[in-house]
């Protein structure tokens, strides 16, 4: 009998072109290359500058999400850049694709969106495949089995020249979450509390596959969710075995086989997962039963803690430091936290599941007074569904303001930003300093957690609000 393998090496190994040697790294085929305004303009330059084509339009897919207003064009059409630079990178773009031949979800593509809200959407990233993007949250795409990673501009470079990459094989580590989450807990609070737990590098060289009953339970957004934040504590990539609801999730999406040829690839798909006695570098385990909601108090992800448990008191300068930047002293409870601006959107927690998520706090509810709420959809395919079930009424009633798809305040390099000194609850996975804009404070949280604190105007458990309707 063959020797088990985790789902990581099947993957990998079905992708080597030229195997890695002591003096070399491995070169791997890459099916899926999703390109953004951001990272790709040298790329395309460097590829003029040689005289090269792109070798796989076809297996090359482009999209504006990081630079493009959340705001409809006025009434000449002219289009709300916050920037010369926002323009520039979009036009860039929009003339390397044309002239490169690659499909964009362009300005006024009905299938816009965020690279990683899009790609699962319209069914390019599909199970066992090697999936890049020049963005580090490429991780997000592990949610379906695959090899996802976020690559810089000169590697963007070689794989739209040769549609290979050179890449050392990283380690693997199992996280295993047991038990069930309690009701008002989600995949975001399932992420923060795996960053917590690993820490911002306790992921470093590594390729995660996140298992057991909690992971299985979780619908494919959680999932995305989930592998979303795996480089937030360093990790190369995260990814979660296919199963039946992945193959449901994907039926009838654009680019997967249709009809018979989807049932045999879907087969296929199910072979795809760790064999019983796969050996992994590292193995650890996670009680999912006692995940709580989740908010930050710091300045990087993996400083979160259950919201209920209030602020912790520092235990080192590194904490010392965050806390001070985010104007709190430690040990007090969340609700002395006023808040100024909710985000619900990016690529994180911007799908369907998020938004119903929100909306089902915010129903019937006023979004508190002082308090800014912006809600973003991850794609207009998002977008158009939550308006066809009301969701974005109950947004708008409720007193946030409901946009088009794009990063948004996710990044603040569109016009969506955070003023200097605000606090502001994002469903996001970045709460550096001056993330959301120059002297912005972020605590990240589920979609739950945001609209919850929306709605109080201070960090706040969803449970709360929760248990109010079930009263
Ligand atoms: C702009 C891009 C390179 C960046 C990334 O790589 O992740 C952005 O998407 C982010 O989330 O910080
Ligand atoms: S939504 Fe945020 S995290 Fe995701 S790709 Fe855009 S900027 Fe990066």
């Amino acid at each position: 009998m063959s020797k088990p393998k985790s789902l990581f090496e099947k993957v990998w190994e079905r992708h080597i072109v030229e195997e890695e040697g002591a003096d070399k790294p491995a070169v791997l085929y890459i099916d899926l290359h999703l390109v953004h305004e951001v990272t790709s303009p040298q790329a395309f330059s460097e590829l003029d500058a040689r005289g090269l084509k792109v070798r796989r339009p076809d297996r090359t897919f482009a999209t504006l999400d990081h630079s493009i207003p959340t705001l409809a064009p006025d009434a000449d059409g002219n289009r709300p850049y916050v920037t010369a630079q926002a323009k520039k990178q979009v036009e860039t773009l929009e003339a390397n694709a044309a002239k490169n031949g690659l499909r964009l979800f362009g300005y006024d593509a009905e299938n816009r969106g965020v690279v990683h809200v899009i790609g699962p959407e319209m069914g390019l990233t599909q199970p066992g495949f090697t999936v890049v993007c020049g963005d580090s949250h490429t991780s997000t795409h592990g949610a379906f089995g695959c090899i996802a990673f976020g690559i810089g501009t000169s590697e963007v470079g070689h794989v739209l020249a040769t549609q290979c990459l050179a890449q050392r094989k990283p380690k693997t580590m199992r996280i295993n979450i047991t038990g069930a989450l309690q009701p008002g807990v989600t995949g975001k609070d399932v992420a923060l509390t795996v960053i917590n737990t690993l820490g911002f590098s306790g992921g470093t060289g590594f390729a995660l596959e996140y298992a057991g009953p909690v992971i299985e339970a979780l619908d494919m957004e959680g999932r995305m969710t989930v592998c979303n934040l795996s480089i937030e504590a360093g990790a190369r990539c995260g990814m979660i075995a296919p199963d039946q609801k992945t193959v449901e999730w994907l039926r009838g999406r654009e680019y997967v086989p249709q009809g018979a040829a989807f049932d045999e690839a879907a087969a296929q798909w199910l072979t795809l997962k760790s064999d019983d006695g796969a050996v992994f570098d590292k193995e650890i385990t996670i009680d999912g039963s006692a995940i709580e909601p989740m908010a930050t108090w710091g300045t990087s992800p993996d400083q979160g803690a259950p919201i209920v448990k209030g602020v912790p008191v520092a235990a080192n300068e590194d904490e010392e430091r965050a806390l001070k930047y985010m104007g709190f002293t430690g040990g007090e409870a969340r609700e002395v936290e006023k808040v100024d601006v909710v985000f619900i959107g990016s690529c994180t927690n911007g799908r369907m599941a998020d938004l119903r998520a929100a909306a089902a706090i915010m129903k019937g509810r006023k979004v508190a007074p002082g308090v800014r709420a912006l809600i973003v959809p991850g794609s207009e395919w998002v977008r158009v569904e939550a308006e066809k079930e009301g969701l974005h009424q109950i947004f708008l009633e409720a007193g946030a303001e409901w946009r088009l798809p794009g990063c948004s305040m996710c990044i603040a390099m569109n016009g969506d930003f955070v003023l200097p000194g605000q606090l502001a609850v994002s469903t996001s996975n970045r709460n550096f300093e001056g993330r959301q804009g120059p002297g912005s404070r972020t605590v990240l949280a589920s979609p739950a957690t945001a609209a919850a604190s929306a709605i109080a105007g201070h960090v706040a458990d969803p449970r709360q609000f929760m248990q109010l309707e079930s009263a």
